[in-house]
């Protein structure tokens, strides 16, 4: 029998479990890297030195000898934001033999509350190296029938209460029995860069998540109506992408001052259409503002037939004003849905702050639900919005996330909200 250290667990680490990335066929180096780029971003934040060392469908982070478990507690859980990921596991990493297996797995098992109450168990094991002297199915039963004798637990190889995972891999031997969900998706950047039009709403937040998720890294563009609002909705726009960035690390801010062209709008006879020629105004100035920072594609939070301007005709005539595609990743969501999926990912009490959107200024009484695009076309010739577009495009101050202080932009001017976050959470507090 080979010597068993005195605490049999090793050393603690943590296993990834990778999503729709072990579908990629030639392209999968690709993706792994990207996923393990974006997993050592997220990492970098704790200033604790880690091995990260990819396997076949898994991703395992080692630790020093001697880091402290809640570090690799912490490091576990930051990773279920990351997305690509299915399963994070908080692990212990053992010496690939069946004995030091064996005492690890008994150890782990003596600190649960399953023990006490004789809940059901079952052992699961994996082998990835078929040099290991055992196959899965003979360690399963060596492992499981020493926590049998040992602690008299039944076993029950259908949904049992506590699951022992026994992965062995090249090098070492990985043991766990819980695991955290992960995200899911596509790892970040691997599909493009898109700009997302975000109101301090609960829909846009939910629709770049949902972005993220299929890969897409964003930036977010937000039209306030200063001069006639606050500053209250940039505060609201820049906690969201401060909640999202956890998603996707770095992000950007831009906004534009939004309320004066909403003023030549309604001036210029917009009426009844004032709500979807505000949008179409929006559409094509962030389509320029795309076009600068060299976004693909621009992402909204509309979903058929929520509100007046969502309806089938409206978002056709809202298509009718850019080239560039618009993602609508929200389109077949229910309202509940949509608002389920806020709370999960952090953005619903932001959006649910008070603000004074820019769109609920100058909005008509009765707004068109069959908006005719040559109408809008009119009113736009009157307006001449493509040019309007580009003045609103040159207008825009730029919110960045990574580097709070003022520094050079790629266009419009820098800034950095007093109070971010903070602000927006205070007041959620008061407001409850
Ligand atoms: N002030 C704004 N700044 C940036 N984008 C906006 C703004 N207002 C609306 N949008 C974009 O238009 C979409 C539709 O807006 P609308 O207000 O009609 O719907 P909504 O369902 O209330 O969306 P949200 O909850 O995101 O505000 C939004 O999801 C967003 O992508």
């Amino acid at each position: 029998m080979s010597v068993v250290p005195p605490s049999a667990l090793g050393d603690p680490c943590v296993l990834l479990k990778l999503g729709e990335v072990v579908l990629k066929g030639r392209n999968r180096e690709r993706f792994e890297r990207r996923l393990q780029g974006n997993i050592r971003a997220v990492l970098r934040e704790f200033g604790v030195p880690f091995d990260l060392r990819q396997r076949h469908g898994v991703i395992a982070i080692l630790l020093p000898e001697g880091t402290p478990v809640a570090t690799a507690d912490a490091f576990a859980r930051r990773l279920t934001d990351v997305v690509g990921l299915v399963w994070v596991h908080r692990a212990w990493r053992v010496a690939k033999d069946p004995d030091a297996v064996t005492a690890a797995a008994l150890e782990l098992v003596a600190g649960r509350p399953e023990v006490e109450r004789r809940a059901t168990f079952a052992v699961r094991s994996r082998r990835r190296d078929k040099r290991f002297p055992l196959r899965s199915n003979e360690l399963d039963r060596m492992v499981g029938g020493e926590i049998n004798d040992k602690y008299g637990l039944p076993v029950r190889l259908k949904d049992p209460e506590l699951t022992v995972s026994i992965e062995v891999d090249r090098d070492e031997v990985f043991v766990y029995t819980d695991g955290l969900p992960g995200q899911g998706g596509l790892p970040v950047g691997t599909s493009g860069r898109g700009l997302v039009l975000m109101s301090g709403g609960i829909d846009s937040p939910v629709a770049a998540y949902r972005m993220m998720r299929r890969g897409l890294q964003v930036d977010f563009l937000h039209f306030s109506g200063i001069p006639f609002t606050t500053s209250e909705s940039i505060y609201k726009a820049y906690a969201l992408m401060r909640a999202l960035s956890r998603f996707q690390g770095r992000a950007r801010l831009f906004v534009v001052p939004f309320g004066k062209a909403q003023q030549s709008l309604k001036t210029s006879g917009a009426d009844r259409l004032q709500v979807v020629a505000q949008r179409r105004l929006m559409l094509k100035t962030a389509e320029e503002v795309a076009h600068r920072l060299h976004r693909d594609v621009l992402v909204t939070g509309d979903s058929l037939g929520q509100v007046a301007s969502q309806t089938l005709q409206n978002i056709t005539a809202l298509d009718d004003a850019v080239s560039m595609p618009i993602l609508r990743p929200l389109i077949g969501m229910d309202k509940s849905e949509i608002m389920a999926e806020a709370r999960r990912i952090g953005t619903l009490e932001i959006s649910e702050l008070p603000d004074e959107d820019c769109c609920t200024l100058l909005t008509p009484r009765r707004a068109e639900t069959r908006a005719k695009i040559s109408d809008l076309r009119q009113i736009e010739r009157r307006l001449d919005a493509e040019e309007l577009a580009v003045r609103l495009a040159d207008s825009i101050q730029e919110y960045k996330l990574d580097s709070p202080k003022a520094g050079s932009a790629e266009t419009g001017s820098e800034q950095e909200p007093e109070s971010e976050q903070e602000f927006a959470m205070e007041r959620a507090e008061r407001s409850a």
